[in-house]
């Protein structure tokens, strides 16, 4: 069900009036936590270490892959490996991921029918994820995605990631628009941060990540079910 996080008095913003959606890829476009999983527990047997459970593997995903292959190594949110043992696991990690990119990964439902929804509305759609570049792309192509975005950005593509709202400001520049006029769509606090900091709309859908948390703690203007839910939420707004 969709949540409006807003007071009655406020309902006249929606439909919002936008140029353009930025949507988050991990969690938000595709459900990428299988095989995630699936590659931190190869890495973590090569390693000759314990593998974990992949509900715990989820809740390390959002901040990148070498986060994630921090966290897989100390079993933490917060932990930092050895320097050695990191610089030995990251290759490892990133040959398993890219073996394994779309075992189980699928589009979330809503995602193929929102996209077509939103392009048929003239809206520019852009794709932000903190996933590494090497990644991003076949996986778009693969799942049949790619061609949707006009701009894809992703974690090494600019100096600094979201949290920070480097991508979502760059975006906004790329296509000459305000950044009021822009929406992110996300699954977690790194998506609301980012968003916020740039002056993004924020909407959320709760079926991804978050690490760990629930989306309703976060500081969004919608919790939408589905990407097609949104498309109900805001209008395309043509040059006055
Ligand atoms: O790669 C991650 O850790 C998360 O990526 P996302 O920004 O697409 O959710
Ligand atoms: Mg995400």
């Amino acid at each position: 069900m969709t949540q409006l996080n807003t007071q009655p008095s406020d309902s006249g913003l929606f439909p919002l009036p936008l140029k353009a959606i930025i949507i988050d890829l991990d969690g938000t476009l595709l459900d990428t936590a299988q095989d995630l999983a699936l590659a931190a527990n190869e890495m973590l047997r090569e390693l000759r270490m314990a593998e974990l459970p992949s509900s715990t593997i989820q809740t390390f995903i959002g901040k990148g892959v070498p986060k994630l292959v921090k966290r897989t190594l100390t079993n933490s949110p917060d932990g930092e490996p050895d320097p050695e043992l990191f610089e030995q696991a990251l290759p490892i990690y990133e040959r398993c991921y890219a073996e394994n990119l779309h075992v189980h990964t699928r589009p979330y439902p809503g995602v193929v029918e929102g996209l077509e929804q939103l392009k048929q509305s003239g809206f520019r759609l852009v794709c932000i994820t903190n996933k590494t570049e090497i990644f991003t792309l076949p996986l778009l192509h693969k799942t049949g995605l790619l061609d949707y975005f006009e701009l894809v950005l992703s974690g090494d593509s600019l100096p600094k990631r979201k949290p920070d709202p480097l991508p979502l400001l760059h975006a906004c520049k790329h296509f000459d628009i305000l950044p009021k006029a822009a929406l992110l769509i996300g699954d977690s606090s790194n998506d609301a941060i980012a968003a916020r900091a740039a002056g993004c709309h924020i909407f959320c859908v709760p079926y991804g990540y978050n690490e760990g948390h629930d989306v309703r703690e976060l500081d969004c203007d919608a919790v939408v079910d589905t990407i097609v839910d949104a498309t109900r939420l805001i209008t395309y707004q043509h040059d006055t």
